[in-house]
């Protein structure tokens, strides 16, 4: 099985050049002798350039020299302004040389590793330059010179530590489509002061009472797959859609939902799409739809207004409700650092910022936790002696149900520890979202190297998790390596620190709802022969893993 077979790299990989007698640094230092050479040269040429007798040099300007002569003084006033042009961009050569930064190459000029990256499996481009120059290295990738990082201490420190000298960044065709105001894209105190609301609408104690609207939607949707061939990966689309959906607008009309699905649909094809912005592109119509959704937002928040006081729950109403209570403003930081404007700026929380932080929450949401669901399907299929044990682990709580009379709540959810422990394996396996982007800020010193200003910075999750070093075996579905815990940061399915996921909580109760009523009534057989990853964005096993879904207990009877 080839489902998340990622080369193993060795957290502490041999680098083969010492840092100063690596190729690429000696290319560094001979361009500095030549800069050196040239600029004595040139100083040459203006002391020869002056009237003899102006300098004691002049001896030296005899009948052998005067060939020499000439040609300096034809050339000096060209030789003279080229150096002075050319300094500005020689005295930055000249800084960059001095900063020691990480091993690797940047590969072409413009292009840079780009064309090794998307030609061959991410996983291995990481992991081979991981082992030939170590946990930190640079690279170029579209233009962008980028430092690679698979130590969890590198990780953390730019993560959590030092997150301030490390802002989100994201390509912009990408930051317009889901909303410029979306919660991910910001940073400092507008962040936090979004984050704590995003965060309020997830935290377990606002997700308890959504546990059976989840179950709802388990119970419709799965008694539809009996004994046909579905897409995994399409099918958990749906559902992830429809909890996300509702955790975003909570009581939602019918109608107003199927436009949103709709225009959300249309949004999605573009993301994935060429950002090219020119009539009938998926890129353009995305964008069209985007602006339709901000008009049915608009139209969602005006009714909420009229007609309910708690502004009807979900995300929208916790964004509605924070930015008419002048009391929470208060002691809610915002954009600006000062005291006096933070209430202002709370009562100005737009109806677009509201549209692009619910749009935003809509997309952070649906494909990351459609691939989790795909991939641990695919798991417990590969592994029958797993699926077994969950199933005794749902059966066990099937009782206490059937007892008490009633559908499953939060409580039964913290009862399952080996099907937490088999979601735990699955996001480590898996490792839904491989990296993340960061931006420095400023010139920032990471063990010992300079990470230049302007330079993306990417902490490899997978590479981390995948580190035999942390986890034994990396390889093997094991979700017993989860009776104990993890070394700390070396475990970050939903990443670390201040923009680390908001979301964890809502994804595994989904996880453990469909797990519940799947395991105990069906099994799965995967359709096809063809194993292996496929990325769309996110890494999910090939084709979305088509499965034929058997009632249960037509297999033992
Ligand atoms: C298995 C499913 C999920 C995975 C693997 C996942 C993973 C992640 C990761 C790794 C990050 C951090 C990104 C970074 O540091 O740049 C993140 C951020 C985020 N996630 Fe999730 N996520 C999942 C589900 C969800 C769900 C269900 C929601 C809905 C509430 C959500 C909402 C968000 C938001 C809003 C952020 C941005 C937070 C910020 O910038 O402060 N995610 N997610």
């Amino acid at each position: 099985m080839v489902v998340t077979h990622v080369p193993t790299p060795t957290c502490h990989s041999i680098k083969p050049f010492p840092p100063n007698r690596h190729p690429f640094t000696q290319l560094f230092s001979v361009s500095q002798k030549l800069y050196i050479s040239l600029s004595s040269l040139l100083h040459l040429s203006i002391y020869l350039s002056m009237p003899p007798n102006s300098f004691s040099l002049s001896k030296i300007s005899s009948s052998t020299m005067q060939p020499l002569t000439n040609f300096f003084q034809d050339y000096t006033f060209l030789l003279f302004t080229s150096f002075f042009l050319l300094l500005p961009f020689l005295q930055w050569w000249y800084h960059h040389n001095d900063k020691k930064l990480p091993p690797g190459s940047m590969g072409w000029p413009y292009l840079g590793e780009t064309l090794k990256l998307y030609t061959q499996n991410p996983n291995s481009f990481f992991s081979n330059r991981q082992n030939r120059y170590g946990d930190i290295f640079k690279t170029n990738i579209l233009g962008c010179p980028c430092v690679m990082i698979s130590s969890p201490e590198a990780a953390r420190t730019v993560l959590v530590t030092q997150a301030h000298l490390f802002k989100p960044t994201y390509p912009p065709s990408k930051e317009k489509l889901i909303g410029p105001e979306a919660v991910f894209f910001q940073q400092g105190a507008y962040h936090s002061m979004l984050k704590k609301l995003v965060q309020a609408s997830f935290l377990p104690s606002t997700i308890k009472h959504s546990v059976s609207h989840v179950e709802q939607i388990v119970i419709k949707m799965v008694p539809s797959w009996t004994n046909k061939t579905i897409n995994t990966l399409q099918e958990m689309k749906k559902y992830a859609f429809e909890v996300a959906a509702i955790s975003a607008f909570g009581e939602i009309k019918e109608l107003e939902m199927e436009e949103i699905r709709e225009l959300y649909r249309c949004l999605e094809k573009g993301y994935n799409s060429y950002p090219l912005h020119l009539p009938g592109t998926s890129y353009w119509k995305a964008m069209k739809a985007r602006k339709h959704l901000n008009e049915s937002i608009r139209r969602i928040i005006e009714r909420r207004k009229v007609e309910s006081s708690k502004y009807g729950g979900g995300l929208l109403g916790v964004l509605l409700q924070a930015r008419s209570s002048p009391s929470r403003s208060r002691s809610t930081s915002s954009r600006s650092s000062s005291c006096g404007e933070e209430k202002k700026v709370f009562m100005e929380l737009s109806d677009s910022q509201v549209a692009d932080n619910l749009i935003g929450v809509l997309f952070a949401a649906h494909d990351t936790t459609a691939s989790a669901l795909t991939w641990v399907l695919k798991y417990l299929h590969d592994n029958s002696n797993l699926l077994e044990a969950v199933t005794r682990e749902q059966e066990g709580i099937r009782s206490k149900l059937a007892m008490e009379n009633r559908g499953l709540s939060w409580d039964d959810t913290r009862q399952m520890p080996f099907t937490n422990r088999v979601i735990q394996e699955t996001l480590r396996s898996a490792s839904i979202l491989s990296f993340t982007f960061r931006e420095a800020v400023t010139d920032v010193e990471l063990e010992g190297y300079t990470i230049p200003k302007g330079w993306k910075v990417l902490p490899l999750f997978r590479s981390i998790h995948h580190s035999a070093h942390f986890f034994p075996h990396p390889e093997k579905f094991d979700p017993s390596r989860f009776e104990v815990p993890p070394r700390p940061n070396t475990y970050m399915p939903f990443g670390n620190g201040v923009h680390s996921c908001p979301g964890s909580e809502l994804a595994k109760l989904e996880l453990l709802v469909l797990l519940h009523h799947l395991t105990l009534s069906y099994r799965w057989e995967v359709v096809g022969k063809e194993d292996g990853i496929q990325y769309g964005p996110f890494p999910v096993p090939k084709h979305g893993l088509p499965v034929k879904i058997i009632p249960r207990r037509k297999i033992f009877t």
